[in-house]
């Protein structure tokens, strides 16, 4: 069976550095698929190539069989494959309703000859009615008209998810989406995953939280210095001794 993405030899040089080196990994459908690895192992460049903000320096990435490397952000969004970033890149000035309507453009292109007929007028009640059933989905179908600005740190996080999953994407990469959360605000967002999941959204998860990784994948790849270094089920890789030692050498714990 094809699985709905899969990284063949992946490599990526900056000059002499070589972030990440011969990867490869596959991430079945509806499955929640970490990616871990210390600090600097390529995790972020691995994500920048699978969502075609870098072009591979060598190999391939293939959804549901076919080639994407290579190709510009917006055609990989348009395949149905859209990304978070550590950081929010949310737009603080402008409504959460707003925000979520960006996320939508990922497939509604308006056409200015249809724009002068009106005859968009259907793709934008359709672009509307997306960006409402994601904020709802999220919690947030109550604060619409607030600014995303004035949200809390766990309402912004969940509006970044809104905003990636308004273009119903069938796989989305998320980077770190547990970075500076309570306890909480964690649980929260674990259970609002594993909806997303339920509802069909497959879920690529680079996260340092090994808590949070142990709870919800149902698959993990680990990565060291730009290469594989193993992969399995949580109680696998938690036990895993190459991972243990990667991890111990960086000065980090495996939960
Ligand atoms: N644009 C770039 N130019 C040069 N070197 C880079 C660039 N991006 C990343 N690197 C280097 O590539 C290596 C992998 O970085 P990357 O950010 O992918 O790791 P990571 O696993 O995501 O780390 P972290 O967990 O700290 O976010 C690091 O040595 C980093 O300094």
């Amino acid at each position: 069976m094809t699985s709905l993405l899969e990284v063949q030899n992946l490599t990526m040089r900056f000059g002499g550095l070589t972030a990440v080196d011969g990867l490869n990994f596959k991430v079945e459908k509806g499955h929640i698929h970490g990616l871990i690895g210390p600090n600097g192992a390529g995790k972020t460049t691995t994500f920048n190539m699978i969502s075609g903000f870098y072009t591979p320096s060598d190999g391939k990435v293939l959804l549901n069989g076919e080639e994407i490397s290579g190709l510009p952000m917006h055609h990989v969004a348009n395949r149905g494959i859209v990304r978070t970033f550590q950081h929010s890149t949310l737009f603080g000035e402008l409504s959460v309703l707003d925000n979520a309507l960006v996320g939508t453009h990922m497939t509604f292109r308006p056409n200015i000859f249809a724009a002068i007929l009106g005859l968009d007028g259907a793709a934008r009640r359709n672009a509307l009615d997306r960006a409402r059933s994601s904020l709802e989905f999220f919690g947030l179908g109550g604060l619409e008209n607030e600014l995303a600005g004035d949200l809390s740190h766990g309402h912004q996080r969940a509006l970044g998810m809104a905003v990636a999953y308004a273009s119903r994407p069938d796989l989305i990469l998320l980077d770190e989406p547990f970075t500076g959360m309570n306890p909480e605000e964690t649980r929260q967002m674990m259970e609002l995953m594993r909806r997303l999941c339920a509802e069909g959204t497959t879920i690529l998860l680079v996260e340092h939280d090994m808590q949070a990784i142990m709870g919800l994948c149902d698959n993990i790849t680990c990565m060291s210095f730009g290469k594989f270094l193993a992969e399995g089920g949580p109680s696998e890789i938690r036990n895993h001794p190459d991972v243990i030692e990667a991890y111990l050498g960086g000065a980090r714990h495996v939960a």
